[in-house]
């Protein structure tokens, strides 16, 4: 993704919400919410400490560095297929431009599956971590790439009052060593440069030990076989983040088990 393009995602990002607004003003949001039962004990979280490899399985049509993904795009089916493969936890992208999503593909995933759900989004406003728990997410990703650290500490704040876990994402030392100073507790390293689209394990790989040791550290973007996930063991992350090529696999089961199998193995 060049520099343009993400500030791009953002600046959409900003407008999708300032329309989001004048449909439903933040105070009505948070009004409906106070009528909803809490949400409690932080299910996202919950699910990616299990012991064994911790998969997030990411339900995703399109992206801005592939392309469309899936053009016969069943999301219900996909989602329950995850669930049966034995994923952990489920990732809905909701950004409609580059990624082809859509607040609706999470609300009816969400009501469907058991599996706590995470709303894939560029979070650039705390309405979109309301309205998340409003769809029926359990989790909201955090770039860091977009958020300085009091943004940070005040949208983790928000997420946590609702119940719902953060994913903090980062990409180099500097926002991985920002998301351990405010706290985060799920740091996810993308192997995905967010500047020039280029994929390198090695990226989440040579981070691990910039994150603390007791975070939930998890792989994101291009992790696809074995070997990766035998990597991933040998230096301590917890979990991986797979979007297209769970899409891309006829048996997502087969993948998940040759995934899990991979990181046993090490
Ligand atoms: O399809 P992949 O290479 O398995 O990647 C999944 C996920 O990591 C990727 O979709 C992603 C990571 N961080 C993001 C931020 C916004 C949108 C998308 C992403």
């Amino acid at each position: 993704m060049t520099g343009t393009v993400l500030d791009a995602l953002a600046a959409h990002a900003r407008e999708r919400v300032e329309e989001k607004k004048r449909k439903l003003p933040l105070a009505e949001l948070k009004r409906q919410l106070r009528e909803r039962e809490a949400l409690s004990g932080f299910p996202f979280e919950t699910a990616l400490r299990e012991p064994g490899l911790s998969v997030i399985a990411e339900v995703k049509k399109a992206s801005p560095s592939k392309g469309v993904i899936a053009e016969h795009f069943p999301y219900l089916e996909i989602a329950k297929a995850y669930e049966a493969a034995g994923a952990s936890c489920i990732s809905v992208l909701t950004e409609p431009k580059w990624f082809l999503g859509d607040d609706r593909y999470l609300r009816e995933i969400a009501a469907t599956v058991s599996l706590p759900c995470i709303r894939k989004d560029f979070t650039v406003d705390p309405y979109l971590i309301y309205e998340a728990r409003e769809l029926g997410a359990s989790a909201v990703l955090l770039i860091c790439a977009l958020l300085g650290r009091s943004e940070l500490e005040e949208y983790l704040g928000i997420a946590e009052e609702l119940g719902l876990s953060a994913l903090v994402e980062a990409h180099d030392e500097e926002e991985v060593g920002r998301a351990a100073e405010v706290g985060a507790r799920l740091i996810g390293v993308n192997n995905r440069d967010l500047k020039s689209f280029s994929v390198n394990m090695e990226n989440s790989l040579r981070l691990r030990a910039a994150a603390p040791d007791n975070c939930i550290f998890i792989a994101e973007s291009g992790v696809r076989t074995p070997a990766d996930t035998r990597a991933l063991r040998t230096v301590g992350a917890d979990g991986i983040l797979v979007g297209e090529a769970l899409m891309r696999a006829e048996n997502k089961a087969e993948l998940l088990q040759a995934l899990r199998k991979g990181y046993e193995e090490a």
